[in-house]
């Protein structure tokens, strides 16, 4: 009755259970919906730390034709984004590093990109900005900053402006508080949002040089950046122990120093004692002119 079950070969039994195993990891990556599907009734992704219902990935766009991707220059820890219309091919740089100026023109040219902005989440104390550099190399390409970073740029931002490319856009929420031009930039659906030093994942910009001053970054922090959907993923403009990507939900719950009342809030920030970055001599004045100076 059986006699078409033959004994396994080890090679059989190997592949027999690598597939057993793939099942079983492909079934742990089902997004909300799917798990919908297959869960007769029970309840899934209701609370702030549940999936997003879409498969994520922290490289990839979570929206449909938004092209995405997060780039790290090692140096500085700093993450640079690119943002692009899948189907018009504009896109938007944020806080490019001028260590990998090369780097990011070459993705931008091999995909077939036309950069029209490049944005600086606020004037960098440790790492010069490329956009400067980037403006002479890219015909058209503008660059944008907060008008009140004190710095020169081809665009001055603040509060519920919009940087447009195709048919998506990023709106401006200022959050000072780490310096006086700190944005944080929000997609069209609220599902990323770019808080240069606003927000780290776990823990927020430090407040003891340029304008820092804590009271401002906690009330920044919990007006523009902690109001928006828990899901919304924060993508930070430094981190220094590898993480890529957070959720407001997550950094509600879990961020060591802004779930802290303010008083708590503005006594670890004072205490921090963090040695001064390195480079901020020359950073800060080379990026109030858009990195151009003695480059
Ligand atoms: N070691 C780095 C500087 C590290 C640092 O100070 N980072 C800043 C953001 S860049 S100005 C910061 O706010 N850190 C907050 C924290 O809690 O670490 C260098 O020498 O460049």
């Amino acid at each position: 009755m059986f006699a078409f079950l033959s004994p396994l070969k080890p090679t059989q039994q190997a592949l027999a259970v690598t597939l057993r195993l793939w099942r079983v990891t492909e079934a742990t990556r089902l997004t909300a919906p799917d798990l919908r599907r297959f869960s007769f009734g029970s309840r899934v992704g209701v609370g702030p730390l549940d999936v997003p219902s879409r498969r994520f990935c922290s490289r990839r766009a979570t929206t449909d034709g938004l092209l995405f991707r997060q780039m790290f220059e090692s140096e500085s820890s700093t993450y640079t984004y690119l943002l692009a219309d899948a189907e018009t091919k504009d896109a938007v740089l944020i806080d490019p590093v001028l260590e990998t100026i090369d780097r990011d023109l070459k993705l931008i040219n091999e995909l077939g990109l036309n950069l029209t902005v490049a944005v600086n989440t606020h004037c960098h104390a440790d790492h010069i900005t490329s956009t400067g550099l980037m403006k002479k190399r890219v015909v058209g390409l503008k660059s944008a900053i907060s008008k009140f970073s004190g710095a020169s740029a081809d665009i001055h931002l603040s509060e519920g402006d919009k940087i447009s490319f195709g048919k998506h856009y990023l709106t401006v929420r200022d959050t000072p508080g780490h310096t006086d031009g700190c944005m944080t930039l929000v997609s069209n659906d609220q599902r990323m949002a770019f808080t240069g030093d606003a927000l780290l994942i776990r823990g927020c910009g430090r407040t003891d040089f340029q304008q820092g001053c804590p009271k401002r970054l906690y009330e920044s922090v919990h007006q523009k950046i902690f109001t928006l959907p828990e899901h919304c993923l924060i993508y930070p403009a430094h981190d220094y122990t590898g993480r890529m990507v957070s959720t407001v939900g997550e950094e509600r719950m879990f961020n060591p120093r802004l779930t802290k009342s303010l008083e708590e809030f503005v006594k670890i920030m004072n205490n921090l004692n963090l040695p001064k970055p390195a480079k901020i001599d020359i950073s800060v004045p080379a990026n109030l002119v858009c990195g151009l100076h003695e480059v």
